[in-house]
């Protein structure tokens, strides 16, 4: 997680990075957590178009990615995710589990088992409690 004052360049190194991973050939997918925001990215939606997170999260709801569709394959095959003023997101978006009562769907992270832990924890530290 990259933490900064404003006007730092926290933008500008996101494209710096956007740019060069792609040159690889790379998926990198780049969000943030309002349009404005995501405007700036190159590329770049907002978090909720992009994962289909729905607008009125509440507990018994979740992500809406269905395992076997072409949203789900495209995440599978992104390397980085960049995710751009992620602190200020509901905690529910980094859930790693998948809801229990729609077993064809699956949280984003269940997408990256490996890395998802370590992920959810450092950002669960960081958003604010209130937004659970
Ligand atoms: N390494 C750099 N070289 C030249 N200009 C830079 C560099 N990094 C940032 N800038 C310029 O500084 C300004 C602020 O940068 P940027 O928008 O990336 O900051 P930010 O941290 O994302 O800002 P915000 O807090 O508003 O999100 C921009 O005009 C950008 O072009």
């Amino acid at each position: 997680m990259i933490f900064a004052f404003e006007k730092t360049g926290k933008t500008f190194m996101w494209t710096v990075i956007l740019a060069y991973f792609r040159s690889l050939g790379k998926i990198v997918l780049a969000v943030a957590a309002s349009g404005i925001a995501s405007r700036l990215l190159p590329s770049g939606r907002t978090a909720h178009s992009r994962f289909n997170i729905p607008i009125d999260l509440s507990s018994k709801t979740s992500y809406d990615i269905k395992k076997k569709t072409l949203l789900a394959d495209l995440l599978r095959q992104t390397s980085l995710i960049i995710w751009d003023e992620a602190p200020m997101s509901d905690r529910r978006y980094f859930d790693v589990t998948s809801p229990k009562s729609r077993p064809e769907k699956t949280g984003l992270f269940m997408l990256y088992k490996n890395q998802s832990t370590s992920f959810y924890k450092n950002v669960a530290e960081f958003v604010p409690r209130k937004t659970w």
